[in-house]
């Protein structure tokens, strides 16, 4: 990876452009900032690409971010830092970048991929903080895969158990690095995350890391449900062991180079942990199971969340595809019971019922065929 020599400075700078500014994807541009500053290797100005939209005052949320240093609907109270710049054109924010962070919703990412095609340079690597995948007709796509194979770069992944509202107050918390080949990539992309209340480490599984963080979003509606239904903690641990089981199995089976170890890293464990605690998949799960099912989980998160978004809910469909593809259903009763409370096929209660779909596995017990 070549720095970039803009105006024959010496030496050349990496520069980086974040596309996506979200809850994740402002506090990433934050910890990026502060470490552009501080790292001669990097140029200082940080591009943050933002899917433009009006606040109810009339201004566009680009220019309110670019006012206050803040973004005011996503996290709000919150600086930037002074160099951040937000940029509602997509192609202009990565045109001159070659590190690119990629952290939106993870449903937009087909089509952003799609328009950044032939408008990044040659030399650019990538990383996605995004949980979740696309189904394909050939099967699952993690999207790490999705932007490797459309965009032609190199992309790494970071995941972790990273609430973006404690970070964005510079609580510790740790992060993992998932990447394949060359380690001084990683490193750069280390560098440019670590900080003194967020640690990062590098490891060697890049699709097992994408795994932990796109799984454990479906765990965690499944914990959300058993919060609604106040069936207390021995039950939602109960949950997050059988939920970390299926999550090592269905990551195996997908792709045999995943590592044991990357499951006890901040990308698995801790993250599976922290999200059955606080996050917004299980917030807006134990909504949805208190009213029994009866509101829809768009209702839910349009209501909850005021614009950011639920990655769980999809996630589980696509489990979900993707299990009855290969036929493999009844290997993972809680994956295949949380789509199905989720599309009111069965009623939240049935998350520690023994599933239909799994005669022979009941929620207490699994397969022992896992590998
Ligand atoms: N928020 C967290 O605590 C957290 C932590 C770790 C990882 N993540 C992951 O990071 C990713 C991004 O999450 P986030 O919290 O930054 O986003 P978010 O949940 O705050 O989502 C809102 C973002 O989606 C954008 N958006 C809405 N419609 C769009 C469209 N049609 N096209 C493109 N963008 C659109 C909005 O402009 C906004 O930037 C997700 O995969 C999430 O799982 C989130
Ligand atoms: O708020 P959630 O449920 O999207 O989870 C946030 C992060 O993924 C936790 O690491």
């Amino acid at each position: 990876m070549a720095p970039v020599n803009n105006n024959d400075e010496h030496p050349p700078k990496f520069k980086v452009t974040i596309v996506g500014s979200g809850n994740w994807g402002s506090v990433a541009s934050k910890l990026i900032a502060s470490n552009t500053l501080k790292l001669s290797s990097f140029h200082d100005e940080v591009k943050m690409w933002v899917f433009e939209e009006m606040l109810p005052g009339g201004e566009k949320l680009t220019d309110a971010i670019n006012r206050t240093n803040e973004n005011v609907k996503y996290l709000p109270g919150i600086k930037l830092g002074h160099n951040v710049v937000a940029d509602p054109d997509l192609e202009n924010a990565v045109r001159d970048a070659n590190m690119l962070v990629f952290v939106t919703p993870h449903q937009f990412m087909e089509g952003i991929c799609k328009r950044l095609v032939g408008k990044i340079r040659s030399d650019a690597q990538a990383i996605s903080l995004i949980k979740g995948m696309e189904v394909k007709k050939e099967g699952p796509c993690m999207i790490s895969t999705l932007i490797s194979q459309q965009l032609g770069v190199n992309c790494c992944v970071l995941m972790g158990a990273n609430i973006a509202n404690e970070i964005a107050v510079e609580k510790f918390s740790e992060a993992t690095v998932g990447y394949r080949g060359n380690r001084d990539i990683a490193e750069k992309w280390v560098q440019l995350f670590s900080t003194p209340y967020f640690a990062v480490s590098a490891c060697q599984d890049v699709e097992g890391v994408e795994l932990c963080g796109t799984l454990k979003n479906v765990v965690a509606i499944a914990a959300g449900f058993v919060d609604g239904l106040d069936m207390g903690n021995n039950t939602k641990a109960a949950i997050m062991r059988i939920g970390l089981r299926e999550m090592k199995g269905l990551s195996k089976l997908l792709f045999s180079s995943v590592k044991d170890s990357t499951f006890f890293e901040s990308c698995g464990v801790a993250d599976l942990i922290t999200t059955c605690l606080g996050g917004r998949n299980r917030r807006c799960a134990e909504a949805f199971a208190k009213n029994g099912g009866k509101r829809s989980f768009d209702d839910l998160e349009a209501e909850m969340l005021q614009g950011q978004k639920l990655q769980g809910v999809s996630t589980a469909k696509e489990v979900y595809e993707v299990l009855k593809h290969k036929g493999w259903l009844e290997m993972f009763p809680l994956f295949t019971t949380v789509h199905e409370i989720c599309t009111g096929r069965l009623p939240p209660t049935a998350i520690v019922e023994y599933s239909e779909h799994a005669p022979k596995y009941p929620m207490t017990g699994g397969p022992t065929s896992f590998p």
